[in-house]
């Protein structure tokens, strides 16, 4: 059966490429400074004219505002929304409304009490992304390339799509398909060669890898 590929944090066009050849159905694209795969708009926008029909063109923002959003969802041709910070379910109402557009959730999981807040938000948005907490002090809310314990969401239900992520990496992501019964799963780190360096082959294998397990 397989589980439905994110590529998160792609920068260049070379690995735009690369992760649709390899069959990704979504691609992020991290407007956050901070980060090593911070884009500029206008460097996204040339990015994603290119990406096929049927493959989801995802911004990710973090506890961005009204005029981040307003510049990114006008001037590329996003197709969804992700909200990577301490946004409220309220908030993630507001930006569907506003733009029209898919929102997809992040939650940090370290725990069983981070499971339960997952529900304050599955059913206000289109989908969730079920990531590993940041640690106390880093830089980034995410991208960090830690796992968390997937028992706490195994076989989990919600009443919307979800997608796991947190230290994915070829070498591990079937494992964590078959433990959680995730259907779609996300990357950054474990394609990179470098901390915002992605690189073709892993890409590629981790797509394979996806795609294979069950
Ligand atoms: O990737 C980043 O640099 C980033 C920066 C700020 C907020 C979120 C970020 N990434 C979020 C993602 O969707 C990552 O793909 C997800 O956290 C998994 O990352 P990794 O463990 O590195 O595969």
């Amino acid at each position: 059966m397989g589980a439905t590929v994110k590529i998160c944090g792609l920068s260049d066009a070379q690995h735009v490429k690369a992760a649709v050849s390899a069959g990704a159905r979504y691609l992020g694209f991290v407007f956050f400074p901070k980060s090593p795969r911070n884009v500029s708009i206008e460097r996204a926008a040339k990015l994603m004219v290119d990406v096929p029909v049927g493959v989801a063109k995802v911004a990710l923002v973090v506890n961005a505002d009204d005029a981040l959003l307003d510049r990114i969802t006008s001037e590329t041709l996003v197709d969804m929304v992700q909200l990577h910070g301490s946004e409220s379910p309220e908030r993630v109402a507001q930006v569907k409304a506003r733009y029209g557009l898919p929102v997809m959730k992040a939650i940090g999981i370290a725990g069983p009490e981070d499971v339960a807040q997952i529900e304050r938000y599955a059913g206000v948005a289109d989908q969730l992304l079920i990531d590993a907490k940041a640690p106390k002090g880093a830089d980034l809310p995410g991208g960090n390339g830690i796992a968390f314990d997937w028992r706490l969401v195994q076989r989990k239900y919600w009443p919307c799509p979800w997608m796991l992520a947190g230290g994915l990496a070829p070498d591990n992501v079937a494992e964590a398909i078959r433990l959680t019964g995730a259907k779609q799963v996300d990357v950054s780190s474990g394609v990179e060669s470098a901390p915002g360096i992605k690189d073709d082959r892993l890409i590629a294998a981790f797509c394979a890898a996806a795609h294979a397990a069950n």
